[in-house]
């Protein structure tokens, strides 16, 4: 428990949770006005009215005895890396239950007094452990419609002291996702060419960075003029995202912006940027957004994971030639990355401009 003297210099974090609990709220103020700003004029405002089926990969045919079904299901895993970025990941064999008590303990977290919550409040981008709301709000020009709880959990874990359960739990959950992240990266190594164990070992996995973000999106009395989460990519190589309702996640395709929906008990994998690196562009990173809505609160979980901090990331050797394919990427530091990305405004995939030859 914070003393009283820290609590009186500690920053209102003025969490949206709190906003959007008080009762007379009718309009959300005007730093929430995202779809007011020129934003709605960057001509990729068009959602597809239809529903869109993205790739399904059942991830229990990767240890089938039949080669050729681990062949098709690696060749699947490729095309949906290529054209959509995004997939869904059926028979995991992480627990159903697992993932839901996860969820739970996140709303529990979310559900705690701002003082406690505080507790969390780390400055730095790489914090341990980071409660805030927006992205960045020291920067964030438009504020999104956001809380979110952001722990570092891999190499090192870290984890809230509260709500009771969630460090044992979080242990757990992140262990599991990390065996079927890694697993997902052998496949993906595969279906680019390379050695099963190349994209692992290159990007030296098993110290791999692994953050826990789970992101909390009140209703919203206007949720057509705010964001919960601006269009973005993510850092990493692969992410894994569960959510507690359908409604809200958003991915680029084709230049539209498409509802993603998922089905119980699966996994909604993505794309990063250092997976774009690595494969010199072959598998870019995809761009995605979070909307709100004015009825139920929605919370999602994405674990991001990432080669080992301290590694120089740069597209791979073998997919590389200087006629035909030279290298579009300039290598650069993970950690050097993930710190410029989360101390700016989110902006698409501008960061990865940077590094762009
Ligand atoms: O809430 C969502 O569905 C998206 C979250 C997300 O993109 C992220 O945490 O990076
Ligand atoms: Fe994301």
């Amino acid at each position: 428990m914070a003393s009283s003297v820290e609590t009186f210099f500690r920053p209102n974090i003025g969490c949206v949770k709190d906003l959007a609990e008080s009762s007379d709220l009718i309009s959300i103020p005007s730093k929430y006005s995202y779809f007011n700003t020129q934003n709605q004029e960057d001509g990729m405002d068009e959602v597809v009215a239809e529903l869109v089926q993205i790739p399904t990969i059942d991830f229990s045919i990767l240890n089938s005895t039949f080669p050729d079904q681990r062949s098709k299901v690696i060749q699947d895993i490729g095309k949906a890396c290529q054209d959509w970025g995004f997939f869904m990941v059926i028979n995991h064999g992480v627990p159903e239950s697992l993932m839901e008590r996860m969820l739970a303990m996140c709303r529990d977290f979310f559900d705690q007094t701002e003082e406690e919550k505080l507790e969390c409040a780390g400055k730095h981008v790489l914090a341990p452990i980071r409660f805030g709301t927006s992205f960045n709000s020291s920067v964030d020009k438009v504020f999104f419609w956001r809380d979110f709880l952001k722990v570092l959990v891999h190499p090192q874990f870290h984890s809230p002291s509260s709500p009771a359960g969630f460090s044992e739990i979080s242990m757990e959950y992140c262990e599991k996702t990390r065996q079927v992240a890694r697993e997902l990266l052998k496949a993906i190594s595969e279906s680019l060419g390379l050695e099963e164990n190349c994209i692992d070992k290159t990007m030296e996995l098993e110290s791999c960075f692994q953050i826990l973000i789970s992101n909390l999106y009140p209703p919203c009395p206007q949720p057509d003029l705010a964001m919960g989460m601006p269009p973005h990519s993510d850092h990493g190589l692969l992410t894994l995202l569960i959510q507690n309702q359908n409604g809200g996640l958003q991915l680029n395709h084709n230049g539209k912006w498409v509802n993603v929906h998922a089905s119980p008990n699966t996994f909604l994998v993505n794309t990063g940027d250092h997976l774009e690196i690595l494969s010199n562009g072959k598998y870019k990173s995809v761009l995605h957004r979070a909307v709100v809505n004015n009825k139920v609160t929605r919370i999602s979980l994405a674990v991001t994971h990432g080669p080992c901090l301290d590694k120089v990331v740069a597209p791979v050797a073998e997919l590389v030639d200087s006629e035909n394919n030279p290298a579009l990427y300039h290598g650069m530091k993970y950690k050097e990355y993930l710190e410029f990305q989360q101390s700016n405004q989110l902006n698409g995939k501008s960061h990865l401009d940077r590094i762009r030859i």
